[in-house]
């Protein structure tokens, strides 16, 4: 397959719109002149060409994130200042090659495994639990702040050794990293590179004090205590990059990961009566337990589908090492590709009416990772995945066993692309006391161009 050339004028027109709206750009791209695309920057010219290819194909998505060696990640938020901290500590796992993403990956999936992870679902049904509990009722609250708190409680406290006291400020700056646009330099850009020092500095004393105690089995004391893969104690630029890609990894993407589903289940009054209907039966009002949330498998098709049309990290990019072909087409080293992961996870044949959200549709669903690319999939595919799930599920169940969600009349919500994609405006919901009645709002706003809802069909 070779890619559609948009040629110069229509390739400016796209970068035009990229900036504004990538999502929306991407896929009206793809639309229009198919899965495989060719955008020349304003500076090719036919003797040196400089191009960005995108692609939404499951196939050529398999050749870029199954070929490690030829196709390597590009650091996707924007590069910090030369020698200064913002740029070492975006030096994250998905940039560790060969041998050295080797060792650190092997290092990090035992605590990431199913068995650890489930051993951590008591405690973090009792964080959710005071979460909600400490949340006030009736009143318009922060949708992304509530979320936020809660995936960082959660992810923070379980990740690395129950240490609050260290892990939340560190989780609260990499926060102006993640909302740093990847695209155009903004506020959030200029508050992350003054805070990198600082984040560097909590990170390493946090690092050293972790020293000397072997026997831990959370990420900063796996990194602390080894060696790295040439037997050398790991830098210090190691140390702040992985650790502040981790804290992003696994907080910002689980905070957009439940926001977007409040949102998709408020505007689905149908399933979200449903779903709460069956989280009653199976708790009968006792505790969050794994064993009860596995006997209401619409919790977890909701989970799976909300991140299906609403990915935290909707677009991936790679970069060729060298000279090597993708698709028919002949690719240079550096030149980039783009992957609309977002598009791949709607493709109507394999799931029908794909802009809706039908969590039933998971009921004989078994997509393989490359056509359902929420997790990334080949070498570098997300370890985290069975602990996001998990920390999906056990938010959302408690939330809707204690509360009913209503969004305010009259509800704008835009969306926007940082490093992962976040509802964006003045998103706020209001949570009820259960047992009133509750009134479902519509929510309007930009969201609306990236999925089918009922009112619109
Ligand atoms: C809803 C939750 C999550 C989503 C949607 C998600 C998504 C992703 C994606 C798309 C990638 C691949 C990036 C690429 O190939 O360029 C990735 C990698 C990664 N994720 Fe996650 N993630 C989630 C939760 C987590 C959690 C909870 C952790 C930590 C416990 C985590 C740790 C990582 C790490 C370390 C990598 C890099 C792996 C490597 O380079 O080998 N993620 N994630």
């Amino acid at each position: 397959m070779l890619a559609y050339g948009l040629g110069r004028r229509r390739s400016l027109g796209f970068i035009a719109r990229f900036l504004a709206d990538p999502l929306v750009t991407v896929r009206d791209a793809h639309r229009e002149h198919g899965p495989f695309l060719q955008i020349d920057y304003p500076h090719s010219t036919r003797a040196n060409p400089k191009r960005l290819f995108v692609v939404a194909d499951t196939g050529l998505c398999r050749t870029l994130l199954s070929g490690t060696e030829t196709w390597v990640n590009v650091q996707i938020n924007m590069a910090g200042r030369k020698n200064h901290a913002s740029s070492r500590l975006v030096y994250g796992m998905t940039r560790l090659r060969g041998l050295r993403h080797e060792h650190y990956r092997k290092m990090f999936l035992p605590p990431l495994k199913r068995s650890p992870v489930l051993a951590m679902a008591p405690k973090m049904a009792s964080i959710a639990e005071s979460l909600v509990d400490g949340w006030p009722v009736d009143i318009p609250l922060p949708l992304t702040k509530i979320s936020a708190q809660m995936a960082k409680h959660l992810a923070i406290g379980l990740l690395f050794g129950d240490d609050s006291a260290r892990g939340l400020p560190v989780a609260n700056m990499i926060g102006s990293l993640m909302t740093a646009s990847w695209i155009v330099p903004g506020p959030a850009y200029v508050r992350w590179i003054l805070e990198a020092p600082k984040l560097e500095r909590a990170i390493l004393t946090w690092a050293a004090e972790k020293r000397g105690n072997p026997d831990a089995q959370d990420i900063l004391a796996l990194l602390a205590n080894n060696l790295d893969e040439a037997g050398n104690p790991p830098s210090p630029q190691l140390i702040g990059g992985i650790i502040s890609f981790f804290f992003g990894a696994a907080y910002d993407t689980c905070l957009n990961a439940l926001s977007w589903a409040m949102i998709l289940l408020t505007q689905h009054p149908a399933i979200m009566t449903r779903l709460v209907a069956e989280l009653d039966a199976a708790l009968d009002r006792g505790p969050v337990t794994m064993s009860a949330l596995d006997r209401v498998p619409l919790l977890e098709s909701t989970v799976k589908e909300a991140m299906r049309l609403f990915p935290p990290v909707p677009l991936l990019m790679r970069k060729a090492t060298g000279s090597t072909v993708l698709g028919g087409e002949d690719v240079k080293r550096g030149e980039r590709v783009l992957i609309g992961g977002m598009l791949i996870n709607r493709d109507p044949s394999l799931y029908p009416e794909p802009d809706r959200f039908n969590p039933d549709r998971w009921s004989n669903l078994k997509p393989s990772p490359y056509q359902y690319l929420v997790f990334g999939a080949g070498g570098h595919m997300c370890p985290g995945t069975t602990f996001g799930y998990q920390m999906m599920r056990i938010a959302l169940a408690t939330i809707l066993t204690k509360r009913s969600v209503e969004l305010p009349v009259g509800s704008s919500i835009g969306h926007r692309l940082a490093v992962t994609h976040r509802p964006h405006g003045k998103v706020e919901v209001i949570l009820r006391p259960r047992g009133g009645s509750i009134r479902q709002a519509r929510a309007n706003g930009r969201f609306r161009d990236l999925v089918a809802l009922p009112d619109m069909l």
